[in-house]
């Protein structure tokens, strides 16, 4: 039997529950080439089954045979679906959009427990739903995002944010920081080792031999000689230079305004971006139904959602599960 891919379960009171529901209700998950376990809360799963009208029952599993990793199974007519029990919320009395201490804990867990059982190779790759990023610093995790968290439990240093979609991919050389932080953050071997990881996972999981990559400017018109500053000259072209010689077809600085026009029409693999919101506008503006975030330079497989918590929709079942359909389907590729 295939190893599974464990899809966390994110913020007990987030839409991440019920997308889950919505697309194993609507079977959307039949094409899946791998067994799915949902690492995550029983009752919780069950309050989101019944937006959607499904009773959902929960059935312990023995704890042998080739479903060892799953401690129960989720059971709604035909379908089944395997889950690793990791928390006991009190699902009745949870508000949406309003996570506790034990919410915060919990998604925290449900994360932690698929990255080691990807690290030992017992499950192929982990999906994550989405968690609220003030509700893990609440509960205490110091890491900003699923991305850092995981860098940090796989002992890596440096991993790539990607976002992908079928007609751009984006790669973040900065992540989750203030704008203000930004030109201070980047210098030539962040940039140079973004572009490096992102050249090395583009071959291996997207079969691109040579991938192109675009290296986006931080300031208007690529800073205009440094009469709208000098990160260009300084630290972004001698980053590119030193990729160059590495073989790597990386080109710019790019302004950054007509560079995606280009790359949506097929000129580049993907994009370097200097900061977040650089790279995910374009990138939610044209894929935000089937997005895919992919943490690259890590020892194991992890893709996710590309949206948040959705508080605003959490527990109304109109939060598309496109996006969860997609990061499930790329982790399965990238696993073959
Ligand atoms: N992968 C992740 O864990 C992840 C990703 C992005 C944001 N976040 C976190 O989520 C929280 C909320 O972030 P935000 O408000 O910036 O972004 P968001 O994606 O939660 O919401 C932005 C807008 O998109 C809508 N939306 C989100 N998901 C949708 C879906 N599946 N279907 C239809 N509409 C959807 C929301 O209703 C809202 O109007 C923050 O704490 C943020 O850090 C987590
Ligand atoms: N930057 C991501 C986005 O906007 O989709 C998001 O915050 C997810 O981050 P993590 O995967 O690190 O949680």
């Amino acid at each position: 039997m295939k190893q599974p891919i464990i899809i966390t379960m994110g913020d007990p009171t987030g839409v991440g529950p019920e997308i889950i529901m919505k697309a194993w209700l609507e079977d959307n998950f039949s094409d899946v080439q791998r067994p799915l376990l949902v690492a995550g809360d029983g009752a919780v799963l069950q309050r989101a089954a019944a937006i959607f009208g499904a009773e959902v029952t929960v059935e312990a599993l023995a704890d042998d045979g080739p479903q060892a990793l799953a401690s129960h199974r989720l059971l709604c007519g035909e379908r089944s679906l395997l889950l690793k029990k990791l928390s006991e919320l009190p699902a009745a009395d949870l508000v949406y959009g309003a996570p506790d201490l034990a919410c915060g804990q919990a998604m925290i867990r449900y994360i932690e427990w698929a990255c080691d059982h990807c690290l030992s190779g017992e499950a192929a790759g982990m999906v994550t739903a989405p968690v609220n990023k003030q509700a893990l610093r609440a509960a205490g995790c110091e890491a900003p995002g699923h991305t850092e968290l995981l860098a940090a439990r796989c002992g890596v240093e440096k991993v790539v944010m990607m976002l992908a979609g079928s007609r751009l991919r984006v790669c973040l050389v900065t992540t989750h920081l203030p704008y203000s932080a930004v030109p201070m953050a980047l210098t030539p071997e962040e940039i140079l080792s973004t572009v490096q990881i992102s050249a090395v996972a583009l071959r291996r999981f997207f079969s691109l031999d040579s991938p192109r990559l675009a290296v986006l400017a931080l300031n208007p018109h690529a800073g205009e000689g440094g009469q709208f500053g000098d990160e260009e000259q300084r630290l972004i072209a001698p980053a590119i230079e030193s990729a160059r010689q590495q073989g790597i077809d990386a080109s710019g600085p790019h302004s950054a305004d007509a560079l995606f026009h280009f790359a949506v029409q097929g000129a580049y693999d993907a994009v370097i971006c200097m900061y977040h919101d650089q790279g995910l506008i374009p990138l939610k503006l044209l894929h935000f139904d089937d997005g895919v975030n992919v943490t690259l330079g890590l020892p194991i497989i992890r893709t996710s959602v590309d949206h948040g918590t959705a508080y605003d929709l959490a527990g109304s079942g109109r939060a598309s599960s496109a996006s969860l359909l997609a990061a499930v389907t790329l982790a399965c590729q990238m696993a073959s």
